[in-house]
Formats: structure tokens, sequence, C-alpha cells
């Protein structure tokens, strides 16, 4: 390596003592080692934090981050699939990877025209994705018809989908269908394999064909799609009570139920809630966070993230969340 003369540093700098006392902190400082581990551990991607046994993270770094998929479709407005759970997976420490189903043209104001990835193309991404990086949880959006639903079942029962988390997409927050097929084929299809499922109100009433109008109904709801095999079933209070003073969901995991409540925010920036939530719990279980942890957590994170962009006006209807709240931009 070639190296010039040393540079003038200034006088400041040539003090008796100071470099002395400069090279004694960098010797106590030596740059740590990362720790060994076991290769197949190392391929299975390791989290930038490690969790305690009680699920509270531990802030130490790791060389390199886990790795989430979404399989979802592109909202033009960037508020919503694919765009919410890559902007989740990032702002989570996780390295996040897509399979796009479908194609919208959306914005705040509603969905405009929609058109499902031909199949093979799906699977193809999906053998690109799984064949190359050692994906440790996924998270399903709009799968828009049966079709593409059984070729995500298909992978699935292959179990080349680990920590499966289902968001059964339907209808948008403005209302628009995003689903065509039979609503039982999630539960039949996806059901067994997830880990979790996570209906907002409108999707479970479809899903079970009754009404659910309190949140004793929620848990009730919870209990019965759980029947259908997944480990844990969040039903979302979003759209119940929308002038109250709390958004409750309610979890039913391993047999025990949990009801997560949160200050419901006042602004009508509410576009992608669902998609952040569901991309956030499966960074967390990609980050190791064990299941109810990983599912409390990321309700808090998506609460934040609606707080830090309430008075957003970034279009003229109903706006996306601040993904990337408490951080500094790169660009400062
Ligand atoms: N105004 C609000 N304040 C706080 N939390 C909210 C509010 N609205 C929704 N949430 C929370 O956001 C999460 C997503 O719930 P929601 O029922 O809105 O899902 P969704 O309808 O599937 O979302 P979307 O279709 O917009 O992606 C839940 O944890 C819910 O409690
Ligand atoms: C592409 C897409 N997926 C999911 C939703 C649900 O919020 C949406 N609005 N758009």
């Amino acid at each position: 390596m070639l190296r010039g003369p040393p540079r003038d540093r200034g006088d400041a700098r040539r003090r008796p003592g100071a470099h002395g006392r400069r090279d004694a902190r960098r010797r106590q400082r030596r740059p740590r080692r990362a720790p060994r581990r076991a290769d197949s551990q190392a391929a299975l991607g390791e989290g930038f934090l490690d969790v305690r046994r009680d699920g509270r993270p531990v802030n130490r770094v790791h060389p390199q981050p886990p790795i989430a998929l979404t399989i979802a479709g592109s909202d033009s407005g960037g508020g919503a699939g694919i765009q919410a759970d890559l902007h989740t997976f990032a702002a989570h420490g996780v390295h996040g990877t897509s399979v796009l189903t479908a194609i919208t043209a959306q914005n705040t104001r509603g969905v405009t025209a929609a058109e499902p990835v031909a199949a093979g193309l799906v699977r193809a991404q999906l053998d690109a994705v799984l064949g190359d990086f050692p994906v440790a949880a996924v998270k399903t959006g709009m799968l828009g018809g049966a079709e593409l639903l059984e070729l995500v079942a298909e992978y699935g029962q292959a179990d080349r989908l680990p920590n499966l988390v289902v968001d059964p997409v339907m209808v948008t927050t403005t209302g628009d269908p995003l689903y065509a097929g039979d609503p039982a084929a999630y539960l039949g299809g996806l059901g067994p394999l997830a880990t979790v499922m996570t209906p907002n109100l409108i999707e479970a009433r479809q899903l079970l064909g009754r009404e659910i109008e309190s949140v004793e109904e929620m848990r009730e709801a919870a209990r019965a799609l759980a029947t259908y095999g997944p480990r844990a079933v969040l039903v979302k209070g979003g759209h119940l009570d929308r002038d109250g003073a709390a958004a409750v969901d309610v979890l039913w995991c391993d047999g025990q139920m949990l009801d997560l409540s949160a200050p419901r925010v006042a602004t009508r920036n509410d576009h992608g809630t669902g998609c952040t939530l569901a991309s956030a719990i499966a960074a967390r279980l990609a980050l190791g966070h064990p299941l109810p942890q990983a599912v409390a957590g990321a309700k808090v994170y998506v609460t934040e993230a609606m707080k830090a962009a309430a008075a957003w006006r970034l279009g003229t209807g109903r706006g996306p969340l601040h993904h990337h709240h408490g951080r500094k931009s790169a660009a400062l």
C-alpha cells in the first residue's frame, strides 16, 4: 500500500502527551471481534437485536440483519402493500425481500385499477427468493384470489414459509375490494400454515360469515378462527368504535386470550395500518422475538407510526404512516 507523508493535523494535536493518551484509549477500545458462531446458525441470519428470556430486546449489534419476505401487492401511493412492508422491515433493521402478487393504481383516496401478477411469475419470484436467501419470517398481504392463495399455500405446505404471518387482505381502508375469491379459501388454504392470522373486523366478519360488533365478539371470533389451525389469531379493532379512546385488538395465542389496547390516534392518516402491523410482527419474529411479544411490540410500533404522521398531508385522502419515526434522515 502506498503511504504519503504524515498529514499536518495542527498544533493542538501535537501537544506533548496528547497522542499518548489517545493511543492508550485506542488500545482499550480494540474493535470487538464478532462472536464465533456455527455456520448453520450464521446461515439462519441473526438479527441486529438479541432478545432476553422475557422477550425484551438486548441492544447488541450482529454482523448482518435477518431476512424477511413479503408476498403482497404494490400500492402506487406507497402507504400500504409491498411499500409499507419494506419500510417496516427496514425500520426494524431487517433485510426485506419481496414477491409481488398484484399491481394496484392507488392513492390516498382509493384504488382506480388493479391487476394480478401471472402465477408463473409469482412462482419464479418465490423460487428466486427462497432458493437463495435464508428467509426467517414471511408475511402475506394482497393475494387477489384463489389461484395465488393456493400457490402460496403450496410453498407453505412444503415448509418453505417459516414464521408465517397471514394478513387476509380483502378490502382497503377506503372500501375497495382486493380479493375476488371465496373467503373460506383463506381458512382452508393458509389457516393451518399460519403462525398468526391478522384479520381486521371486516375480514373476520367475511371469514366467519357473522357480525362482530364488540370486543367480546372479537374474542369469540379469534377463538373460532383459531380452530382452522393457525397458532395465533389477532382480530384487529381499528374499525370498531372509531370515536372511542382506545384501539383494541384481541390476540388468541397458544390457548390464551390477550387484549392489546393503545390510545386511539386522532388522524385521517390510517392507510396501511394493517400491512404495517403484520410486517412489523414478521420483522420481530425474524429478529427472534417470541410470538406474543412480537405482536404486542408491533402494535406499539404502529401506534407510534400513526402518531408521528398524524399531522401529515401527503395526499388529499387517508394518508400513510411515518414508518421511520424516531430516526434521523440518512440525508442529515
Ligand atoms: N386511529 C387509530 N389509533 C390507534 N391505532 C389504530 C387506529 N386505527 C387503527 N389502529 C390500529 O392499527 C392496527 C391495524 O388495524 P386496522 O383494523 O385498521 O387494520 P386494517 O383495516 O387491516 O388496516 P389497512 O386496511 O388500513 O391496512 C390495529 O392494531 C389497530 O388497532
Ligand atoms: C396493495 C395493497 N395491499 C393491501 C392494502 C390494505 O391496506 C392496500 N390498500 N393495498
